[in-house]
């Protein structure tokens, strides 16, 4: 029975447990998904990706193919892959979560694989609606402390969209605000669910924004927010955001309230092409299906969920139920997802070929999926993007 239960109980976990360090991100760099494909200086190869190719000198990464269209478009994703020869072994791994204690959890083989491995590549995971497990999505990020989703749109050479030249950068909060989970029924008929917003986990983020545009040279930050209602949680965002830009003097910084973000980005994305928008967790996955329509839709956007440690790549989209099982489903957003993934991980060459193939094909628009108006099945464009690797 969970009426009545007290609110500072539920916070203990998130509790700030250290007094406050200065958070400084390891690196940003790496996450270039769409730029120009160039030799990469060796300056530029950050050392944070922790993972070590092993005897058969191939890197193993930690393969969760999901749910729905997931295990479709994985398989293009390794087909792809073996045909541009990339040095990686893919360690597949379940996530169906296992009761122990009478508490749903994701299996330990799994957590002890990404920790090993220090990268993953994931499907999408269908989480139920109502009651049922929580979302194994919102878990491993928790779990591994991927405290940023890096979110990058861009529009697709020859598909066209009423809106030309998207190019936004949406940076999102991982792992608390409105994500919680903290959610209880105060009396029948009354339910709470909490909004945490901690000075920790706000801070991590924003450095990692800030750092973010000043390693791939966007001038500005912008952090997204409606600390008009929210006063004490989006305020403490947004005044967490004004001190740390402080740290950052070559980076203009600026905010804007969400519904007015929402309107100008949908009337004209394009002055967003300089920045770098920041902002809390529930925020960052609306505006980011948002972006995601001014494009072409979900089979395009991919995502990387990046923590200290280890990170995890992933489409922006779900499990699509309604094409799933029938070839139709676009693996262009996990592909772009593990072009993200191979840069973090130093292998530029590889993502260049893949990426610039992908690119070729869309562009082509010969051999694409019903999303963006063709015929082809989810193997046949994998296999038009292998064929333009060569
Ligand atoms: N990170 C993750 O793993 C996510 C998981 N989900 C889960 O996915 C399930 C389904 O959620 P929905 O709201 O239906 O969102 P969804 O993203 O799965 O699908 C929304 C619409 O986009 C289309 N779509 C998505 N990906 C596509 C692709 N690669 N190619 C072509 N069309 C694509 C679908 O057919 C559908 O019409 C839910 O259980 C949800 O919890 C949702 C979002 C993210
Ligand atoms: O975990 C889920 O069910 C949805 C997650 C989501 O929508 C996202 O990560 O964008
Ligand atoms: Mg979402």
């Amino acid at each position: 029975m969970l009426a009545g239960r007290c609110a500072a109980t539920a916070l203990q976990p998130f509790a700030r447990q250290t007094p406050r360090q200065l958070y400084r991100p390891a690196f940003t760099t790496q996450l270039r998904t769409y730029a120009t494909p160039s030799p990469t200086p060796e300056k530029e190869k950050v050392a944070h990706f922790k993972g070590k190719k092993g005897s058969d000198g191939k890197f193993r990464v930690t393969l969760i193919e999901g749910d729905g269209i997931g295990p479709e478009i994985s398989q293009s994703v390794k087909d792809i892959f073996t045909a541009a020869s990339v040095p990686i072994s893919w360690e597949s791994v379940d996530v169906t979560p296992r009761i122990i204690d009478g508490k749903s959890s994701i299996p330990q083989e799994t957590i002890d694989s990404v920790k090993r491995n220090y990268v993953a590549l994931k499907g999408p995971l269908a989480t139920p609606i109502g009651k049922g497990h929580v979302s194994l999505n919102l878990t491993l990020r928790r779990t591994f402390n991927l405290f940023a989703n890096v979110r990058p749109c861009k529009s697709i050479q020859g598909y066209k969209t009423p809106y030309d030249n998207v190019d936004t950068v949406l940076i999102r909060e991982n792992t608390e605000g409105e994500y919680s989970g903290i959610e209880h029924v105060v009396v029948d008929g009354v339910v709470q669910s909490i909004k945490l917003i901690t000075r920790e986990a706000s801070e991590r983020v924003l450095r990692f924004a800030f750092q973010y545009a000043q390693d791939v040279g966007r001038p500005k930050v912008r952090a997204v927010h409606k600390a008009t209602i929210m006063k004490m949680s989006d305020g403490l965002f947004l005044s967490i955001a004004k001190e740390v830009s402080k740290d950052f003097p070559n980076v203009e910084f600026d905010a804007e309230l969400l519904d007015n973000a929402c309107l100008k980005i949908v009337s004209d994305p394009t002055p967003y092409n300089d920045k770098v928008l920041v902002m809390p967790n529930l925020y960052g996955d609306i505006l980011s299906d948002m972006c995601a329509g001014l494009i072409g839709g979900l089979g395009l956007t991919p995502s990387g969920n990046i923590g200290d440690e280890c990170s995890i790549f992933e489409a922006v989209h779900g499990s699509a139920p309604d094409i799933a099982g029938k070839g139709l489903a676009n693996p262009t957003a996990l592909l772009l997802s593990s072009i993200m993934m191979l840069q973090h991980m130093n292998l530029y060459e590889h993502a260049d070929k893949i990426q610039a193939a992908i690119f070729k094909t869309l562009a082509e628009g010969k051999t694409i999926t019903g999303d963006l108006g063709g015929k082809a099945k989810t193997h046949e464009y994998a296999q038009a993007v292998i064929e333009n690797m060569k």
